[in-house]
């Protein structure tokens, strides 16, 4: 019996001013833990593969475990069939834990497209670098925040490279015909589309040691699709100046040993993209508005986490008391908020019994 596990970190984009741009992982896994019995020559299961999924985990009841209709293994079948796989192995296995809360924030969508590649790369046995999955991602999902950072770990600046005219037609391609069909759907046998190579790029930025991130989690969801249907087609040129001055800070102010709470507070104001969410999000202007490093001992700055609706402070102390002015602003609202303390995670890996 071959086994092994997957092992991918949730993620925060944007941190203030990076919207599409800047992607933190974060300390919640999302695990697969992966047998295939190669002693089978034929399976009983829907594409030789099984899916079980952890009883406590987010996303438990509501996470289709059909391997034609999730997230997870519909993503490793993309990269499968690129390859000439038309399945899985028989007989594949894979058990699904999720900690990371769905549509909060916190990059869920981000983790099962990275955790799916990397499914792909190694059920299929293919020799595919980082950055080749990187492309796989980001045919999948189209902003590389999320993916770069659950990818490759760490506090990461991503960006796209210029494509050819051809090449932009090829990334345009609608996902239905990226990803395998869903349940129900016929396999007609023919190769996905590829993506063209090195569609993306990252490069890492320091962390200071000192930083922590508190992740105040409201317990509702805001869906990524809905939270950037609210954001302008066109932005007056001042705001799009104010976040270039912040972005052009944020990485070197959120890497100094030791922190200046000042520079980072003022780093990470954003006028493209969380004004506008705040439609979503009740509360969620005053929260990052009202609260400021000279008002919280500890506190070095705060933003809206990905597309919401999850607030991330980042803090070198007082984390529980933080915490609790933003669960009573959002208390004032009738939202409940749980909160967790995370730290920069690794990237992703697949981890083999020695
Ligand atoms: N472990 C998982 N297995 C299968 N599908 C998942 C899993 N995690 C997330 N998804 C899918 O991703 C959707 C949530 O993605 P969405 O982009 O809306 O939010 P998010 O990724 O949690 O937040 P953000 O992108 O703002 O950080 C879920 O509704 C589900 O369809
Ligand atoms: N940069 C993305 C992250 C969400 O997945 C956004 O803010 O919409």
């Amino acid at each position: 019996m071959e086994s092994f596990t997957i092992r991918t970190p949730c993620s925060s984009a944007n941190i203030g001013p990076g919207f599409d741009v800047i992607g933190l992982a974060l300390s919640i896994y999302l695990e697969l833990e992966v047998t295939i019995d190669r002693t089978k020559t034929s399976s009983q299961e829907p594409l030789n593969c099984r899916i079980t999924y952890e009883g406590q985990g987010e996303g438990s009841g509501e996470v289709p475990l059909d391997p034609s209709a999730n997230l997870i293994t519909r993503v490793a079948l993309y990269v499968l069939r690129c390859h000439d796989q038309r399945a899985f192995p028989v007989e594949t296995h894979v058990h699904i834990k999720n900690p990371i809360p769905l549509g909060r924030g916190l990059g869920s969508s981000g983790a099962a497209v990275v955790a799916g590649v990397m499914l792909g790369k190694e059920v299929g046995g293919l020799d595919l670098s980082l950055d080749r999955l990187f492309d796989f991602c980001l045919m999948i999902e189209r902003h590389p925040d999320n993916v770069g950072a659950a990818l490759f770990g760490g506090f990461v600046g991503t960006y796209l490279k210029p494509l050819t005219p051809e090449d932009v037609a090829r990334v345009e391609i609608p996902l239905s015909e990226v990803l395998p069909a869903p349940a129900g759907g016929v396999d007609t046998g023919e190769r996905p589309p590829e993506p063209p190579h090195g569609i993306g790029h990252h490069i890492k930025f320091p962390w200071s040691k000192e930083i922590k991130a508190v992740a105040i989690i409201p317990q509702f969801q805001v869906a990524t699709a809905k939270a950037r249907e609210v954001l302008p087609t066109h932005y007056p040129r001042q705001d799009v100046t104010f976040n270039l001055q912040r972005i052009a800070l944020l990485p070197v102010a959120l890497g100094q040993s030791p922190p200046d709470p000042d520079l980072i507070y003022l780093a990470m104001q954003d006028k493209l993209h969380q004004q506008y969410r705040q439609t979503l999000i009740p509360g969620l202007q005053d929260i990052v508005e009202s609260m400021s490093p000279s008002t919280q001992d500890g506190l070095l700055g705060v933003c809206l986490s990905g597309a919401g609706p999850t607030i991330l402070a980042l803090a070198t102390s007082n984390f529980e008391q933080i915490a609790d002015r933003i669960i009573s602003r959002f208390k004032q609202e009738g939202i409940e908020c749980q909160w967790l303390l995370l730290e920069p995670a690794e990237g992703t890996k697949a981890i083999r019994p020695a």
